[in-house]
């Protein structure tokens, strides 16, 4: 349903997009998880039309996106991080208004606003200005008035940054529906739980390249770890630290504190604790921390997804 090929993008000096390439097939939820700045709203921005690419080859619903943008627009609907609303309009009016620009008879129109907004748990408020809305609730008009269009496709650009815990939940709760129901979704976020729990596969992005793709349980047996060793100490230095390190490959230090990463826990656990205390180190937690998208974005570029 979709391919994406070498997709390249500099903004002045800014590489941006340093060869993207990714292929999702109909009714997949696909993920683009990364921190801010990796290159998520570049990627969307180029498959919805709105940013040109500098390289790369796009195709959508088998339609050439360079060659023949309008009717790869027919097929998608985009969930800017922005929300594109007017204050003063109320919620039913701002749909009628974004549902205008698609080819909907109004009839028709009116029936998918209803429905719209059932669907997000704001049929009763749908009078009111958005101006009395809160985020979350303006957030969910802002995913429903890309849905007016029926897309085969939905761009959703980080689509719960700062809202409320219930608004969150609806959020997943729809997109679990649209997927259900043969939607192809492309998703971004910078929360592992988002892309643990929506994406059919996953996109790990980084400084506007893939570093990793799968499925959830490829992306955790790819690597050579099922566990990390999160240590604590009250006296680390550069020396202790190198002289770890030589011992240890898969090892990361964030301040205080050591990563070790490995795949026999049981076997490791007691010849890192040896090796600490043999060379004076004084621990003060131990943490043992299952694999997840978190461990295997710190793996693989050493930085947190979240303190970027
Ligand atoms: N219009 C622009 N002009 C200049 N630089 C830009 C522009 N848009 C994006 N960038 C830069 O390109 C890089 C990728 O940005 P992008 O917004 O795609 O990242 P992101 O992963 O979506 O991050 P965020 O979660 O913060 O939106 C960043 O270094 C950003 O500063």
């Amino acid at each position: 349903m979709i391919d994406v090929l070498n997709l390249k993008k500099t903004f002045d000096t800014i590489e941006a997009l340093k060869g993207i390439s990714f292929n999702i097939a109909q009714g997949e939820c696909y993920g683009l998880l990364g921190p801010n700045g990796a290159g998520k709203t570049t990627t969307i921005s180029i498959m919805s039309t709105l940013v040109e690419p500098n390289e790369g080859e796009i195709n959508i619903a088998g339609i050439d996106l360079r060659t023949n943008p309008q009717e790869c627009k027919k097929n998608i609907g985009v969930v800017t991080q922005e929300l594109a609303l007017y204050n003063e309009l109320s919620a039913y009016d701002n749909l009628l208004f974004w549902g205008g620009l698609y080819d909907v008879p109004k009839p028709e129109l009116i029936a998918r606003i209803d429905q719209t907004m059932k669907l997000f748990g704001l049929f009763d408020r749908k009078n009111d200005k958005v101006k009395t809305y809160s985020g979350g609730m303006k957030r969910r008009i802002n995913i429903a008035s890309a849905l007016l269009n029926k897309p085969k496709i939905l761009f959703m650009d980080e689509p719960t940054v700062g809202i409320d815990p219930q608004s969150r939940n609806l959020i997943f709760e729809v997109v679990e529906k649209l997927r259900k129901e043969g939607m192809t979704i492309v998703y971004t976020t910078h929360y592992m739980e988002e892309a643990e729990r929506l994406c059919d596969r996953i996109g790990i992005i980084d400084n506007g390249k893939i570093i990793a793709q799968g499925t959830l349980n490829e992306l955790k047996t790819s690597g050579s770890m099922k566990e990390s060793v999160v240590i604590s100490f009250t006296n680390l230095t550069d020396a202790h630290h190198s002289s770890i390190a030589n011992d240890w490959k898969d090892l990361l230090r964030f301040d205080d504190t050591l990563h070790f990463y490995t795949m026999d826990i049981q076997g490791d656990l007691s010849k890192i604790i040896m090796k600490c205390s043999n060379i004076g180190l004084d621990i003060s937690k131990i943490d043992i921390k299952k694999i997840n998208l978190e461990t295997i974005f710190l793996s693989l570029t050493g930085k947190k997804l979240r303190d970027t």
